[in-house]
Parts: structure tokens; sequence; C-alpha cells
């Protein structure tokens, strides 16, 4: 008797009979997607050509950036022969693989076509996050007519929506009002979706986004009672066991039915850079055969629990789906009482072939504009070719059926993870997607210390004759204990001292962050960010202050022996600002501290409180007190004090540049009793530009825009407070910002959901308003709530355009071309930072080269420099190019000795080898 044919062979005899288009060598699209595959440089070529398609310009426009991308890559020459018309459309076809079509008419047409053939489908309305409410309103429209088109054509609504797509400022420290607004939006398209008697999906994006997506998604079920809703969950997250546990109680608890569409997941590359970017541990698999036996694990617990759930297995993988259908039997369920649900265009061989042995199976069905296309084509491709994933196995590898069918436990150990010794590791920035992280900072703001005992007095009560005396007393002190901290051999142990006092840090990081919140009004991210940087400043410059006084050697003679060491200048004053009061307090002091000189310390009159932590900070750590000195005060009484003490040898000065150009000019005189050519570090202003390309990719442009003018309120030197923007997306851009500007949440530091809070003073309030009053004249007026401006057609020669607010007042200039671009950019009297989003790499290499700023970003924010990663400061008039946090920084606070020995006695050498 013949053996009777299993559901695995079946499967694997009906797809492997099927020819996949998407991998057809006679097609162009096919033969690229095959090079692709097998050339990784190629395919990311095509990932940034992709990327860049939807705003290019003209066929001709096509092939140029082709040619610019490619050039470095082992392109097939067919495809570097293709014209414009030919790229144009290669790419509409990859696109038109994936995506059923630019509109709802078309989507239409392509969900019915699916229905005849026998699948089951869900709309998708494509489309990234949103920058503003105006456009989550229009993606929320969307849904409605999407729900209403559907039904009105008589055919089944089912569609899955977006949570970033659907609320703006959905956010980790916006958790609370993210989770309400995503139920009430929710509710709004539910209403619809019920009346249809549709159902409504909910999909899960970023892991950032994944506890709001899920208490959402709770809320709606518990407060709708209605079955036909249902929740993506993504097994590459290692949290996802948990997860499923958490949902699966929940559905037992309440009694709740609902669908979940068990993913693996399609932002693995994002996730796992996204974390190493932050010193996070990956919160995804290290390797795919572990993310395919946790998607076993998890289908097998939906399975125990598919009496309330619904199993909705999204998988192109033939071994996941044979899985599906053997737990599903044993479960006791027909081929309908559960699904499989496969990407549109993905593996469609296996798909037909699923439908035609009775399998239920629903197609994911994106529809929309190229614009927001794209990024889900570029997740399509990388999906497709990955290395180790189960497509390019399946249908490029054409791999045996043993290995296709093999279990994914049973494959070799991972490689081992690499460490990278040589880099300096910096302190991971707060996750605050982790409930323990917000209910730490939260316990933090009930118990912080917002006043110390003395301190505010000593600010406003000082004299100038006791200033004198008791800087007097502090340097007296400081020469007599200097021997000791001075000497070459005392520097490994400053160097400990230093990484003592990062280890206070991180154990009071909650803390220290919180202090900042009530003290200046940082928000509660950029506030823990600024400990993180204190932190590293400390390891950084212990580091570095090991390799400055290590024995080095120079270029030797035989007879001759030189060598270069360091000596510390003797005492430095520090006097810093108020906006980054922990981290920038920190870098001075510690680098002055590790070189082995003393220091009196100045705090801004605005951060008294969080200086004097630092400083006791420093004392338990181990710093003589002899060695550092605490001297809160006013800037004009106590920091003019120390830049004229002749005794102090260096001033390490961070603040305005009126003030800091005044510094420079105290010291050049040279002070009676001066022993030393007094010197400075002067880290000053700035008024930074950055350029809109005319092919920016304009969520990029506005995201970084706004993160970069309005965080902090502005506040930073580093603050962009131009955007110089191409003529030809102008007003777009514009429109896109103010929108994105005006949705922002405004209100007390205190609350973690607010974007932007007060100034730090009423001092800078009024200056604030005054820049407000000349950008009205100067400029048209975008939008201004409370602070908060944007002012338009601001021209080089305006006030706007030149002095620094240090507020979030932002002034946009149009541009013709990006060398007008540049060239406006450098129009001011400083150097500080700046950027441009492009992707264009000739403009990229113009700003590399000739942007008049320290710091230079592309595509990205141009606030945030990291120590070690992106060293911090200006030139120009915004300092003398000196870099915080860079491998030369300590250089300012010593000097150079070079030692030369004559080694020969009577004619004879040590180095004489006969
Ligand atoms: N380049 C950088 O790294 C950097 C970093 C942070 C802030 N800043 C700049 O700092 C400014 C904002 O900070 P701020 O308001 O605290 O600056 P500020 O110049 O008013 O004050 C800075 C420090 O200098 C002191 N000071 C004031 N007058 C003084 C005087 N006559 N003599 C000696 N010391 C005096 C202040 O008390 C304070 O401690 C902005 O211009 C910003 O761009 C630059
Ligand atoms: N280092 C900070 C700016 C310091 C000035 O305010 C940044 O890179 O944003």
């Amino acid at each position: 008797m013949a053996k009777p044919v299993n559901f695995r062979e079946q499967l694997y005899t009906q797809t492997m009979s099927r020819k996949d288009p998407l991998f057809d060598s006679g097609t162009p699209g096919g033969r690229v997607l095959l090079h692709a595959a097998a050339d990784h440089q190629f395919m990311a070529a095509l990932l940034y050509l992709i990327d860049v398609y939807p705003v290019l310009n003209g066929e001709r426009q096509v092939e140029e950036y082709r040619d610019d991308y490619f050039a470095a890559t082992y392109a097939p020459p067919w495809f570097m022969e293709l014209d414009g018309s030919g790229l144009s459309e290669l790419l509409e076809d990859l696109f038109a693989s994936f995506v059923c079509g630019r509109d709802l008419t078309q989507a239409l047409a392509a969900v019915s076509s699916m229905a005849e053939r026998g699948f089951l489908y869900t709309l998708d309305t494509l489309g990234e996050a949103t920058l503003s409410e105006e456009e989550a309103e229009i993606y929320l429209a969307k849904q409605l007519e999407a729900v209403e088109v559907l039904s009105g054509a008589g055919l089944p609504v089912h569609i899955t929506v977006k949570p970033t797509s659907l609320y703006s400022q959905i956010g980790p420290l916006n958790y609370e009002r993210s989770v309400d607004v995503l139920v009430s939006r929710l509710k709004r398209i539910l209403t619809a979706v019920k009346d249809a008697d549709g159902f409504l999906h909910v999909d899960m994006e970023q892991r950032v986004y994944k506890n709001i997506t899920l208490s959402a998604f709770k809320r709606l079920v518990s407060e709708s009672s209605y079955h036909q809703l249902g929740i993506a969950v993504q097994s590459y997250l290692k949290e996802t066991g948990a997860d499923l546990r958490d949902l699966t109680a929940f559905a037992r608890r309440g009694n709740y039915r609902f669908t979940v569409r068990l993913v693996k997941g399609a932002y693995y590359e994002y996730e796992r850079i996204f974390a190493q970017e932050n010193g996070w541990p990956s919160p995804v698999f290290e390797e795919k055969y572990m993310t395919d036996a946790a998607y076993e694990e998890n289908l097998a617990l939906l399975f125990e629990n598919s009496d309330l759930i619904r199993v909705a297995a999204a998988t192109h993988n033939m071994r996941t789906a044979a899985e599906t259908r053997r737990l599903a039997e044993e479960a006791g369920l027909s081929s309908h009482e559960y699904e499989i649900q496969m990407l549109n265009g993905m593996a469609s061989g296996m798909a037909e072939a699923l439908t035609a042995l009775g399998q239920t199976v629903r197609l994911y069905a994106p529809y929309g504009p190229m614009v927001p296309g794209m990024a889900y084509l570029v997740r399509r491709l990388v999906e497709n070719t990955a290395r180790d994933g189960m497509v390019r196995l399946q249908f490029i590898q054409a791999a045996s059926r043993e290995d296709i069918f093999a279990s994914p436990t049973v494959t070799s150990s991972p490689a081992p993870s690499r460490a990278d010794g040589e880099h300096f590791s910096n302190h991971p920035p707060g996750d605050f997607s982790l409930e323990a992280v917000r209910r730490s900072f939260s316990h933090a703001l009930d118990t912080a210390p917002t006043v110390i005992t003395g301190v505010k007095k000593r600010i406003s009560n000082i004299s100038t004759n006791e200033i004198s005396t008791r800087l007097n007393e502090a340097v007296n002190a400081i020469q007599n204990a200097a021997a000791a901290w001075k000497a070459a051999s005392n520097a490994p142990r400053r160097a400990e001292i230093l990484r003592r006092s990062a280890g206070i840090m991180s154990r009071r990081i909650y803390e220290l962050a919180a202090v900042q919140v009530l003290e200046v009004g940082k928000q509660w991210d950029q506030a823990y960010n600024d400990v993180c940087e204190a932190i590293d400043f400390l390891n950084y410059y212990a580091a570095e202050s090991e390799k400055l006084f290590s024995p080095r050697s120079l270029s030797n003679i035989a007879g001759e022996r030189n060598s270069l060491s360091y000596r510390p200048r003797g005492i430095a004053g520090v006097i810093a600002p108020w906006n980054f009061p922990l981290a920038i307090s920190t870098g001075m002091t510690s680098a002055a501290l590790v070189t082995g000189n003393g220091v009196l310390y100045k705090p801004a009159e605005e951060s008294a409180v969080t200086g004097r932590l630092m400083y006791e900070i420093f004392m338990e750590a181990g710093v003589p007190a002899e060695i550092l000195h605490f001297f809160p005060g006013e800037g004009e009484v106590v920091g003019a004090a120390l830049v004229s003490h002749p005794r102090i040898n260096c001033i390490a000065f961070t603040g305005s540049k009126e003030v800091g150009l005044g510094i420079i000019e105290t010291l050049s005189r040279q002070q009676q009793g001066s022993a030393y050519v007094r010197s400075s570090v002067t880290e000053m202003g700035g008024k930074n530009g950055i350029i809109i390309d005319s092919d920016a990719d304009l969520d990029v442009a506005v995201e970084a825009v706004l993160y970069s003018a309005f965080g902090f309120q502005g506040q930073k030197c580093s603050a962009a407070s131009r955007a110089i923007v191409h003529e030809s997306l102008y007003n777009e851009f514009l429109n896109r910002l103010t929108a994105a500007a005006d949705s922002l949440i405004m209100g007390d530091a205190v609350d973690p959901g607010t974007f932007l809070g007060p100034a730090v003073s009423p001092e800078a309030e009024r200056k604030i308003a005054d820049y407000i009053a000349i950008g009205r004249e100067e400029g048209r007026e975008m939008l201004v709530k409370d602070n908060l401006a944007i002012f338009a057609d601001i021209r080089p020669e305006h006030r706007l355009a030149q002095e620094e607010v240090f507020g979030p007042v932002l002034a946009v200039m149009k541009t013709e071309s990006i060398r007008q671009g540049i060239e406006m950019a450098n129009a001011v009297d400083f150097g500080l930072t700046g950027g441009i989003v492009s992707r264009n790499r000739g403009h990229i290499d113009l700003v590399r080269e000739h942007l008049e700023a320290g710091n230079i970003y592309i595509n990205r924010s141009i606030t945030g420099a990291l120590v070690g990663r992106q060293p911090f400061g200006g030139f120009k008039l915004s300092g003398q190019g000196t870099k915080a946090g860079g491998s030369q920084y300590l250089l300012n606070f010593v000097h150079p000795v070079a030692v030369s020995e004559n080694m020969l006695r009577r004619g004879f050498s040590p180095d004489f080898t006969g």
C-alpha cells in the first residue's frame, strides 16, 4: 500500500514546482535581486538608489545617482548601461512586486483579485512614523476611508494599522499619553470596522513602541468587547516569550478572544544597530535559527490557548508553515480555524501551494505612494536576500528538502560576539521603554535635593573682598599640596579617582538627572544623558591620562636619548555654564585634575546645586580637599576674580562669546605676579545651520531640525538656529516642520512626556521674547507658541540669522543651490556645529570640506556629541579648536617638556652593539 503523502512533502513539491517571479532571471528585476543577494555592496547601493528614487527629478537624475552610488561596486555591465527610463521601470517593477497599488482604487482591484484566487487579505496603508498630528489625522482618515471603500465594494473589511502613524508624539517617555491617544484613535477606527463587521489588526513596529502597543491593545480589547481584533508579536525579540505569556494570561483572566499574528520581525538590522549605538544589550536573537526556534515555541504557546486566541502564523518558511499545521492538528483545529499570513509578493509560489492544499492564507496587502513605500520595499528586499533567511535558502539557493525542514534547534552554536577592545564605550542612555527605568526616575524626582544648605547663600552674599581672601586661601592650599598631587608617580591614582567618581555618578544617575530636571528644566532623557556624558568624560580622560603620562620616546640616534613628558600647568579656574550642568563641569574639572592641576571650580548661578553635587562626588572619590575648591557665585564677581587672579595659570571656560572673549582679553594682558603666560580653553556659542538639500528625505530633515532646534528648548550651544532649505522643497519642508513643531508637547519638565519646557530663567524668557519680536519684523511668522517660534524667509543679513538666541527660535532661509547654502551657513561669526540632510554624495563632500563648523553632522540631528565618538568644539568665534571628549583635550592643561640626554661616555654608548 502506498505511504500517505504528508503535508510537508506536498507543500515542498507544490512550492518547488512553481516558479517564483521575484527571482526570475529572465526579468531585469529578478536579475538585480539575484545579483544583490550575492553581492552585499551592490545590495547596499541598490537600497540607497531605491531610497532616493521617489524624489529624483527626471530620468537623467536617476542615471546620475545610479552612476554615483554604484561606482565602487561590481555592478553587472547591463545594469550600468540601463538608461534612466530602463532604471525607472526596473525600480517601479520592484515596487509593484510587493505593493498593491498607489491608491485605494488600485488596492481595491488588487485585493479583489486576491480574493478571487482564494486568498484572504489585510489592507495596510503605507506610512512610516508621522511627524505631526495633522499627518496622524490624515492617516486615521485613510483608515476610515479604506473601511468605507471595502465595505462599499462588498469586500471583507480587514485592515492593519500602525501605531506610529496614528500618533505623532508616541514614545516611551510619553507613555501614558501615548496609550490613551492610541486607544482613543483605535476606537474611532473600530467603530467603523464594527459597523462593517470587519477586522482591525494592530501592527508591531520598533521595540521601543512595543510595550505601548501591547498596553493600548489590551485596553482596546477589554473596553470594546469585540472579538475581531488582532495584534502582531515578533519572535525575534528575546522578551516575546514573556510578552506572550502575559497576553495569554490577560485573555484568560478576562475571557477575551482576539487574534495574534506571530511574525519573526521586520526590523532586525535596525534593532541590532539601535541597541549597539546606545550600548544596550541586543533585544533580538543573535542568530536566525534562534528566532526560528523561539517562533516555534511561541507558536506552541499560542495553540495551547487556541480556545481564546486565533493564531495567525506569518511566515514564508516551509518548515514553519508545516510546523504550524502540525501544532494546529495537535490542538484539534481545522485548517480554517487558524491562518497562515504572508506578505504580498513574498514566496508567492508557497502561498499558492498552501491555498491549493486547503490552507487558509491571508496576504498582507500594503498600498500607498512611493515615498513611504520605499521604506517598506527596502525591508522586503533585505528580508528576501538575507544571508540566513529562509526565502533565500528556499528560492535562491534551492536548498535540499532536509535543510529546509531541519529543526532550527539543531544548527551549530552561534559565533561568539565580537568585543572591540579598541573603542571607548559610552555609558548607555536610559531605556525609558522599560517601566523600571521610568519608575526609578520618578522616585528620584520625589526625593532629589533641590537646595543644598549654604549653596544659595554663598551665591548671593559673597563680597568682592571676601572672594579675594578666599581665593588666596584656596590658591595657597593648592600650592602647599601640589607636590604630592602633581607627581608623575601620582598619575595612576588620579586616573583611579576619576574612575571612582564615574562609579559614584553611575550609582546615583537618577538622582543626578532628577536634580537637573528640577534645577534647569531638562527633559528626563536629556538630563539622564547629561549624567552619562559626565561619566564618559571621567572614564575617557582617565584612559587618556594614562596614555599621556606613560613614557614616550622620540626619534633616537645612537648615543642620544630623547623623550617628551608632560607637567601640569599648576592651578586651573573652571567656569561652567548651566545648560549641561554636570557634563561640562565634570569634563573641564576632571581634565584639569587628572593632569595634576589644582582646581577652583565655579558653577553657573543657575545650576549651583548640580555643581555642588559634582564637587562632593570628587571629594568622596578621593580628590584631596586642598586640591579642589568649590566657588559658587556670580560670574561678574567670582568668575571675574578667578580670571584675574595672577596665580591661576589656566582658565577652562564654557559659556557665551561675550564672556569668553573677555576672558581671552584679560588673560592676554600679562598679570603682575604671574609666573606663566596664562592660557585658556574657551568654548563659546554657536549660530548653527543645517542645510536641507533638494533630494533630502523630508522625514529625516524635519525630525533632525525639530530635535536640534527645540530639544531642551534650544538652550544648547550646538542647537540648530538656522535651517537653510533648498527652494525646491522649501514650502513643503516649512509646512511639515511647522505642523510637527505645533504638535510637540509643551509643559513642565517634570512631566516625562514634555518635549519643550520653560526657559531656564525669566531673563532668558525675556531674551527669547525680544528675538521673537525681531523675527516678526524680519521674517514671516510660521509659528509662535509659548517660547517656540519659527520664522521663514530670513536673510543672511538679518539679526535672526546672525545672533545667538539660545532659545527655541528657528530662522528658516531659502537657498538656490548647495554652494549658496554653504555660503549662507558660513556667513556668521560662529563655527560650532552644522550639517546637511542630503542623499547626494557630491553635496555631502562639499559640506564636509567647506562648512565652517567644528562638528559637522550628516543626515542626523546636529546636537548630542558623544565623548570619544564626536569630540566637541568649534572654531571662528565659537572656540579655539579645542575638542572636549577628544584625544587632544588634556594637552590644554599641561606643559610639554622635551628631555635630551647624551649617553656617550668617553666614546662609549650603551647603544653600541659591538
Ligand atoms: N561651546 C560649548 O561647548 C558650549 C557649551 C555650553 C554652552 N555654551 C554657550 O554658553 C552660553 C550659555 O551659557 P551661560 O548663559 O551660562 O553663559 P555665560 O557666559 O553667561 O556664563 C557661563 C559662565 O561664565 C560665568 N560668567 C559670567 N560672566 C562672567 C565674567 N564676566 N567673568 C567670568 N565668568 C563669568 C557665569 O557665571 C557662568 O558660570 C551660550 O552662548 C552657549 O552657546 C557653549
Ligand atoms: N555637547 C553638546 C552641546 C554643549 C553645548 O551646549 C552637544 O553636542 O549637543
